[in-house]
């Protein structure tokens, strides 16, 4: 059901369709999944597709999952992406960063524009930097997690995928959440152009099935502001200053 259809081309970076802010609020508030395919359209989602695979074939992705065990195989049983971290205002990832600074301003006018200008009772005030995927594609894939189960502040996850003509019959490579409180799933397809938000507490744990065709997203996570600001009191307890 929150599976937009709505062409939503690409908007004035500055000032994001009122109506595609509307969309967020309304599938977040309901569903705590929206889905907005078409999100740059054809032309600029081919620009971000060029610069990450111009990046991944310069060889700067490493092994998603770092082991304590170097060279041990466990990597493979939890996931086996392939990833970089980027601010986006490196000078071979412009494109990169005109969807960085679009997924931002649509997250901010929701923000601001929900009721009592919190959307899900948060105040967004930041971000991670932008985490660029590839699974490679030899039945490579994610194992059921939630991506912020301990209040570590993050509080909703964005996907951008860039997978041309991807048929998850051929390719597998599906996006399973499985919200929390109903026995009904959520499958996306990481298709060319999608944009992807989720709630990234426990409400919405989710796999990535087995992919067999290579698979690329670009991920960011956005902070409330009370909620990192105490996960980060909590985590400087460890580090006491002399
Ligand atoms: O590509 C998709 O459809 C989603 C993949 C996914 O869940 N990625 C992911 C990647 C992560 C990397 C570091 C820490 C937590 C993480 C949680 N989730
Ligand atoms: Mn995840």
């Amino acid at each position: 059901p929150f599976n937009t259809t709505m062409n939503s081309y690409f908007m004035d970076p500055s000032d994001p369709s009122y109506e595609i802010c509307q969309r967020v609020i309304r599938d977040m508030t309901q569903y705590g999944v929206c889905v907005i395919n078409n999100f740059l359209g054809k032309e600029r989602g081919h620009l971000v597709l060029n610069e990450v695979l111009e990046m991944y074939r310069s060889g700067i992705f490493t092994a998603g999952q770092l082991v304590s065990s170097p060279g041990s195989t466990e990597a493979q049983t939890i996931r086996s992406d392939r990833i970089t971290w980027i601010d986006g205002k490196e000078p071979q990832c412009h494109h990169i960063g005109q969807l960085i600074s679009q997924v931002d301003s649509i997250i901010l006018k929701a923000n601001k524009m929900s009721n009592n200008g919190k959307m899900g009772n948060y105040i967004i005030n930041g971000r991670t930097k932008a985490m660029v995927a590839c699974y490679p594609g030899s039945g490579s894939h994610y194992v059921k997690h939630v991506d912020n189960p301990n209040k570590d502040g993050r509080c909703i996850t964005a996907i951008y995928y860039l997978n041309l003509d991807w048929d998850v019959k051929r390719c597998g490579g599906l996006l399973r959440v499985f919200p929390e409180g109903t026995n009904q799933v959520a499958d996306i397809a990481p298709i060319f152009d999608r944009m992807l938000f989720f709630w990234s507490d426990r409400r919405n744990p989710h796999e990535v099935q087995p992919a067999y065709s290579t698979r690329y997203a670009i991920t960011l996570w956005y902070f409330d502001s009370q909620e990192r600001e105490e996960a980060l009191r909590n985590f400087s307890k460890f580090f006491l200053i002399k």
